[in-house]
């Protein structure tokens, strides 16, 4: 446990916001510190790993290292981009719409995707900014002149968030005992992968038809870092009886989670814990809800499947198979199999990721 000393010294609401209300239920994430974690303290090693094999959710605290700091000051500067780009006209956003080119990078519009079986609808914007476009790994997309103008700044922020993520992996490698820089190796930051940086805006809805915004999903890759400053994510815990508890963001922490990718690489060791996105809870509902996130992917041509080479890896079971999927196949599968703007036959199951793992009920495959 941190100190309480320590704990105290943060403050728990954003200034200019109102505050996050006191009386819903919240899920008690461990609160890692990115300082320890960069000493190498074995003690946090630990709680980072016990973080990932029981709910696949943490904070991390990056206020107390200067890599975080700056992260924080990246995330800021964002989160101003972030409002500028979507003040754009619907007309202008959807010229960066490239769903229909197979691709996910770009603009997708409210409404755009379902959010569950029934079919009912999204109610956020996304903006996807390619990691290898920004990086002048692959050519760049047309974007944009707000987006333009922050390429340096988001390189800034995918450079220090792609040094948080292998900072994590790194540490996970030792703890899985797999032979040294595994994960790494498949999360090189100038091979061609599906890394992203997600602006999402999702307007007040009406007192009277709150719905959810962003429907149940794991994430698709490896390790996702979220800033946050309204609250509206919530985690369904593991177990048949769960219910769903919201996530208080923090200053100056992010909310770190683990994807898909991680839960087949340690063959269901690891937890990619379900998450949605509804409207935000108390006062903070009459707010404009903006989110940051960088989405860690695996290369794309990594295949998915179990590591080999470290006894905590579970073996497979008697007529468990692997389906045979590269990292680039299975996000756009994951990433466009919900989209309803592109005339292909949605079949929700077929666009899930390892939701059933997550949920740890036994005997449910
Ligand atoms: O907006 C958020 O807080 C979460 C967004 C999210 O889960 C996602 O984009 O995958
Ligand atoms: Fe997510």
């Amino acid at each position: 446990m941190q100190s309480q000393a320590k704990q105290k010294d943060i403050p728990n609401n954003f200034p200019g916001i109102p505050p996050f209300p006191d009386d819903v239920s919240t899920a008690p994430l461990l609160r890692l510190s990115s300082g320890k974690l960069l000493e190498g303290d074995s003690a946090e090693h630990i709680r980072l790993f016990q973080a990932s094999t029981d709910i696949g959710f943490f904070y991390l605290d990056l206020s107390d290292s200067d890599q975080g700091s700056s992260l924080l000051g990246d995330a800021d500067d964002l989160f101003q981009v972030g409002e500028t780009l979507f003040e754009l006209s619907t007309e202008e956003k959807k010229q960066y719409d490239f769903s229909e080119q197979n691709s996910y990078f770009g603009y997708k519009a409210q409404g755009a995707m379902v959010v569950d079986k029934q079919g009912n609808l999204d109610r956020n914007e996304f903006y996807n900014v390619s990691k290898d476009d920004i990086m002048g790994i692959s050519d760049p997309l047309p974007a944009p002149e707000t987006l333009h103008k922050s390429r340096a700044r988001l390189g800034s922020f995918m450079h220090g968030s792609h040094a948080i993520v292998t900072l994590i992996l790194d540490i996970l490698n030792d703890q899985l005992a797999l032979p040294k820089d595994t994960l790494s190796n498949l999360h090189r930051q100038q091979a061609v992968s599906g890394d992203q940086v997600r602006f999402v805006k999702a307007p007040p809805q009406p007192e009277d038809d709150r719905r959810t915004a962003l429907g149940q999903h794991t994430d698709f890759g490896s390790v996702t870092v979220l800033f946050n400053r309204l609250g509206g994510l919530q985690v369904l815990p593991p177990g048949a009886d769960a219910e769903w508890v919201y996530v208080r963001p923090l200053p100056g922490h992010a909310i770190v989670n683990l994807g898909d990718a991680m839960v087949k690489f340690t063959n269901g060791l690891f937890r990619s814990n379900i998450h949605r996105v509804v409207a935000p809870p108390g006062l903070q509902a009459e707010s404009t809800r903006y989110s940051l996130v960088y989405f860690a992917r695996p290369e794309d041509s990594a295949m998915l499947r179990r590591l080999e080479g470290s006894d905590l890896i579970p073996v497979m079971e008697d007529g468990q198979t692997e389906e045979e999927i590269n990292s680039k196949d299975w996000i756009i599968r994951r990433a466009l199999g919900r989209r309803v703007d592109r005339g292909n036959d949605l079949d929700f199951e077929k666009s899930a990721g390892t939701e059933q793992l997550s949920r740890r009920i036994k005997d449910q495959h």
